[in-house]
């Protein structure tokens, strides 16, 4: 049926698709003659018009910030709302080789208001044995009052214009809901740093036969970290760094193949927006093991004592002498001491093996990846999946 009329016109693996093992796994479409590609821009409905956003110019990241603090994703009670901070923005959409003009916004001819966004980075990503240079695309918002309007689609086109026009021809993403066709689906998984305000503002409920204080109690974590060598990473353990992420990274199907100019923008510690650490073995000096999470606030909506929640993001982390359970109790323990209300861990790569057992709770939102022109044959397990995209 027509459910999907935009995406049964792209070149995705398509639902009618599945189970069929003879359409081999790889590029669905091959790439077009630059000369071939669409030189102008899609046309918009009669009173908009594109604009890059340049995210340098403190006015223009501002009128981002806003768009996406009001209009982008929602819970499906409407209770929270992702708020994406201004210098997560930058970071985000900065990396290595990154373009400007794949930060895309519409305006109103008249008003110049900004009413939606899309953006595309530039990524290096591994599935199975290729290595392909593709686009992650994110940040597709449409202002509320101007949903059902279509504009997705051209947004989506658009983007997909000018990545082709820097002669790339796939891309990554991922969203809340089901289109053709997942590569895999995860669940998010939380756990409560700070029941107590989890509690108010409704995300988190008193569990049967649990007083408040016994619930603080449960949750409790120690003061310090427990490993030893345990610290922040600096910019002199990239090398370092850089050789056993990649090498970790190996056992997934699907992962970014970073360098060390992309770990140092991705990994390193960035104020507000990325913490990470390494072990650092006290004997021999080796790194052995790393962790990182991302920062990234919701608003609450409604709630009369709290406007904001702060959410940590499990990001990359990779074990090797440390037991993942005790790596990621310390990640709970440094976000608990940096005044984290939450912390959340989607059960990709290995994480399903300490979220349990570190007190997560299953969350209510799926996220489902997608890979833009190029086929897997067979959707693939979260725990071989090894790319997190913001
Ligand atoms: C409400 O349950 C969830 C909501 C979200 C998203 S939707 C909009 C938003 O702000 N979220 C971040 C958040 C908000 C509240 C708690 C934890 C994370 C996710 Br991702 C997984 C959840 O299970």
């Amino acid at each position: 049926e027509r459910r999907h009329k935009f995406w049964e016109s792209q070149p995705v693996g398509q639902f009618k698709d599945l189970g069929n093992s003879s359409l081999p796994e790889g590029p669905i479409e091959a790439p077009t003659p630059l000369s071939e590609v669409k030189q102008e821009p899609y046309n918009l409905p009669n009173m908009y018009e594109w604009v890059t956003c340049d995210m340098d110019s403190d006015e223009m990241c501002n009128e981002v910030y806003n768009l996406l603090a009001n209009n982008y994703v929602e819970d499906d009670e409407n209770m929270f709302r992702f708020n994406y901070s201004k210098e997560f923005l930058r970071w985000a959409l900065r990396p290595p080789g990154y373009f400007k003009n794949w930060h895309i916004g519409v305006r109103v001819k008249s008003s110049k208001k900004l009413v939606a966004f899309i953006t595309g980075v530039p990524a290096r990503i591994r599935v199975r044995d290729d290595i392909i240079n593709m686009a992650e695309v994110n940040f597709l918002c449409v202002h509320k009052k101007l949903r059902s309007k279509r504009l997705a689609p051209v947004m989506i086109k658009e983007v997909t214009r000018r990545i082709h026009l820097e002669n790339i021809w796939q891309a990554a993403y991922t969203a809340g809901i089901v289109i053709p066709t997942p590569i895999t689906s995860c669940q998010y998984w939380h756990r409560s740093l700070n029941p107590k305000k989890l509690i108010e503002v409704g995300f988190s409920r008193l569990g049967a036969r649990m007083t408040m204080s016994r619930t603080i109690k449960l949750f409790k974590l120690p003061e310090s970290t427990v490993t030893p060598g345990f610290r922040q990473m600096g910019l002199h353990d990239v090398p370092a760094v850089t050789r056993l992420v990649r090498k970790y990274l190996r056992q997934f199907a699907v992962a970014p193949d970073f360098n060390e100019h992309d770990v140092e923008h991705w990994l390193l510690p960035t104020e507000g927006v990325v913490d990470s650490y390494v072990v650092e073995s006290p004997a021999t000096h080796e790194i052995t093991d790393f962790c990182s999470f991302y920062t990234l606030p919701s608003s609450i909506l409604g709630n009369q004592n709290h406007s904001t929640l702060k959410a940590a993001y499990s990001f990359y982390n990779v074990f090797t002498k440390t037991p993942l359970l005790q790596l990621m109790n310390d990640a709970l323990i440094v976000a608990k001491q940096k005044d984290f209300d939450v912390f959340n861990a989607l059960d990709v790569m290995h994480n399903e093996s300490f979220l349990k057992e570190l007190k997560f709770g299953p969350g209510d939102g799926s996220l489902h990846y997608y890979l833009y022109n190029y086929r897997i044959r067979n959707a693939l397990k979260p725990s071989e999946l090894g790319l997190v995209l913001l």
